[in-house]
C-alpha cells in the first residue's frame, strides 16, 4: 500500500515537475522571442537554456571568457542570467557612446543583493538611480572638493596616514611580508580621517573589524552574483553561494558606521576638524532651511559612508599591491623609480604633491598599473531607463548594461600587440612628460564616473613615491616569482604573495 503511494507520488511529483520545466521553457521562449522580436537585441555568444540562461556558460577566468566572447560578437552582447538579459559593453567608442553620449539614459543602477541584505536596497551614492545619485553625487563630489582646496587637507591626511603606513613597513625589518592587509587597514584609514576627521590606530579593533569585514565581503563577492539573478540561493542550506557571509560583514560594517556616526552627532558643535559627516548635515540644514526638495537624511547618510568605505579602498589598496608586485616582476622599473626619486628630492625631502611633475616615470608606472591590473574591470553594472539604440541594436528599458572597462585597458588596437605586458614607457611622451589618454578609463566613463578618482590618483601617488624613496621591494625568492593571476569578483585583486621591504635608509 505505502509503495503504491510512493510511486503514484513519485509519478504524480514527476510529472508535475516536467510539467513545470516544460512551462517554464515556454515562458522563457516566449518571453525571449518577444523580446528579441521588438527589439534588436545584441547578439548572444553562447546559447541561452531555459530557466538558467548561461549560467553554465560563465566560467571561472571571466576576463578570458569575455574577451573571446567579444572576438566572437563585436563590441556588444548579451547574456543570460536566469530569464534575465544582460548586455555588456566593450570596446572603447561603444563604451563611450553608450554611457557618455547616452548616457541620460544609462546610468542608473539595478538593485543588488549585497544592499538589499542589510536593507538599503537603493539608497547611497554608489547603487542608487535618477535624482537620488544625482543629489548625492554632487553633495560629495563637492564635499571631496572642498577638503582639496586651499592648504589641502585631503593631501596632509594622506601623507599623515602614509608615514604610518611606512614606519610600519619598516618596523618588518625585510622579514618576507604579505602587505595586503597592512595596506587595506591604512587605505580605509584615509577615508576615515575624511568620514570622522581623524584616523583610528592600526590596533583598534574597530577600525580592524570593519577593514577585514570589507576585505571579508571583497574575497565573497563573486558568490553574490548568482543571489541577484536567483535569489532563492541565499535561502539553500549551507553557504555555498556566500549569503550568510557577506550578510554577516556588511551587517558588521554597517553597525560600526552607524555607532561612529552617532558618536559624531554628539560632538555636533566642533566642527573645526572638518569631516564628511557634518559637511554632509550642514548642507542637509541649508537645504532643509531654504525649504528645498532634499535626499539627504540619515539612511544615505549612513549608505553612502558605507559605499566611499567599500569603493574606496578595495580599488586603491589592491592598486597600491599590483604595482609592487609588477616591480618585483620587472626590477628594471624599480632601479629607475630609485633613480628619479634619488634625483629629485633624495631621502630626506618627504613627497607632496607638488613633486608630482617632477617625478613622470613613476607617474608613468602608476598609469601602466592602473591599465594592467584593471582592478574594476567590469565596472559597476548599469541599467537603461529607456530603450536605448546603439549601432543596430535596440536594448530594451530596465536591461542591466555592464561596461567592460578591461576590454579597452587591454585592448591591442590601442596599447599596441604588447597591450598584456608591463610597460610603464609606453606612458611617457617623447619630451619625458606623461602621456594623456582618452582611453585610459580605470575609472570608468559618463555619469557614474568614479567620485573618488581625484583623491584615489592622490592617495597612489603619495602612498607609492614615499613607499619607493624609503624602501627597495625584493622577492624572497627571485627564482620563483609570485603569481600574476587575479581573482576577480568586483575587483580584480592579486593572490597573496610575500616581499621584503629593505630599508634604503639603513643600506
Ligand atoms: C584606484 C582606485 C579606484 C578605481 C580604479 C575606481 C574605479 C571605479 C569605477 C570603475 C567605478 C564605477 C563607475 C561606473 O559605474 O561607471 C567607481 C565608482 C565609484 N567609486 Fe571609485 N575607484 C577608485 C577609487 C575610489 C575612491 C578612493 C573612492 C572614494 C573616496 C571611490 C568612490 C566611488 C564611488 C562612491 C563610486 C560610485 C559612483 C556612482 O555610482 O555614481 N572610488 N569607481
Amino acid at each position: 500500500m505505502l509503495s503504491d503511494i510512493m510511486e503514484l507520488l513519485d509519478f504524480n511529483t514527476t510529472l508535475l515537475a516536467s510539467v513545470s520545466i516544460l512551462l517554464g521553457c515556454c515562458y522563457f521562449f516566449a518571453l525571449h522571442q518577444n523580446k528579441r522580436a521588438r527589439h534588436n537585441l545584441p547578439p548572444c555568444p553562447a546559447r541561452p537554456w531555459p530557466l538558467v540562461g548561461n549560467i553554465f556558460n560563465m566560467e571561472e577566468d571571466i576576463r578570458t571568457l569575455f574577451k573571446t566572447w567579444h572576438k566572437q560578437c563585436g563590441d556588444i552582447f548579451s547574456i543570460y542570467f536566469g530569464s534575465t538579459l544582460v548586455v555588456v559593453v566593450g570596446g572603447f567608442s561603444s563604451i563611450k557612446e553608450m554611457f557618455v553620449q547616452k548616457g541620460a539614459v544609462t546610468s542608473d543602477r539595478p538593485g543588488i543583493f549585497l544592499n538589499e541584505c542589510i536593507g538599503m536596497g537603493d539608497i547611497g551614492i554608489a547603487f542608487s538611480s535618477g535624482p537620488l545619485s544625482k543629489e548625492l553625487r554632487s553633495t560629495t563630489l563637492q564635499i571631496l572638493k572642498e577638503f582639496g582646496m586651499g592648504k589641502n587637507a585631503l593631501a596632509e591626511r594622506i601623507r599623515e596616514e602614509v608615514n604610518c603606513y611606512v614606519n610600519k613597513l619598516a618596523d618588518l625589518q625585510g622579514e618576507p611580508t604579505d602587505i595586503q592587509h597592512f595596506t587595506h587597514v591604512s587605505v580605509s584609514n584615509v577615508i576615515c580621517s575624511i568620514i570622522i576627521g581623524r584616523q583610528f590606530s592600526h590596533e583598534d579593533p574597530r577600525h580592524q573589524n570593519t577593514t577585514e569585514s570589507l576585505m571579508n565581503f571583497a574575497k565573497n563577492a563573486k558568490g553574490a552574483a548568482a543571489i541577484n539573478f536567483f535569489p532563492f540561493l541565499q535561502h539553500l542550506p549551507g553557504d555555498y553561494f556566500k549569503a550568510k557571509v557577506i550578510k554577516k560583514s556588511m551587517g558588521n560594517v554597517k553597525d560600526t558606521l552607524v555607532k561612529i556616526i552617532s558618536e559624531i552627532k554628539d560632538q555636533e558643535s566642533d566642527d573645526s576638524v572638518g569631516n564628511y559627516i557634518f559637511s554632509y548635515r550642514r548642507k542637509q540644514n541649508e537645504k532643509m532651511k531654504a525649504g528645498k526638495r532634499t535626499f539627504l537624511d540619515d539612511a544615505n547618510l549612513v549608505k553612502t559612508i558605507i559605499d566611499l568605505f567599500g569603493a574606496g579602498t578595495e580599488t586603491v589598496a589592491s592598486t597600491i599591491v599590483w604595482c609592487v608586485l609588477y616591480i618585483l616582476c620587472n626590477p628594471g622599473v624599480q632601479t629607475k623609480i630609485h633613480e628619479e626619486l634619488d634625483h629629485e628630492l633624495g631621502q630626506e625631502k618627504l613627497p607632496t604633491m607638488a613633486d608630482q611633475e617632477r617625478l613622470p616615470y613613476l607617474g608613468a608606472v602608476i598609469k601602466e598599473t592602473q591599465r594592467l591590473a584593471s582592478v574594476v574591470p567590469f565596472s559597476l553594472t548599469h541599467q537603461t531607463r529607456e530603450d536605448v539604440t546603439i549601432g543596430n541594436y535596440v536594448i530594451p528599458k530596465g536591461t542591466s548594461v555592464i561596461p567592460d572597462l578591461d576590454s579597452v585597458l587591454h585592448d591591442p588596437k590601442i596599447w599596441g600587440d604588447d597591450a598584456e605586458k608591463f610597460n610603464p614607457e609606453r606612458f611617457l611622451c617623447d619630451d619625458g612628460s606623461v602621456l594623456q589618454k582618452e582611453e585610459f578609463i580605470p575609472f570608468s566613463i559618463g555619469g557614474r564616473i568614479c567620485v573618488g578618482e581625484a583623491m584615489a590618483k592622490m592617495e597612489l601617488f603619495l602612498f607609492l613615491s614615499s613607499m619607493f624613496q624609503r624602501f627597495e621591494f625584493v622577492s624572497p625568492d627571485p627564482s620563483n616569482l609570485p603569481s600574476l593571476k587575479p581573482d576577480i569578483g568586483i575587483t580584480a585583486v592579486p593572490s597573496p604573495y610575500k616581499l621584503s621591504c629593505i630599508d634604503r635608509l639603513k643600506k
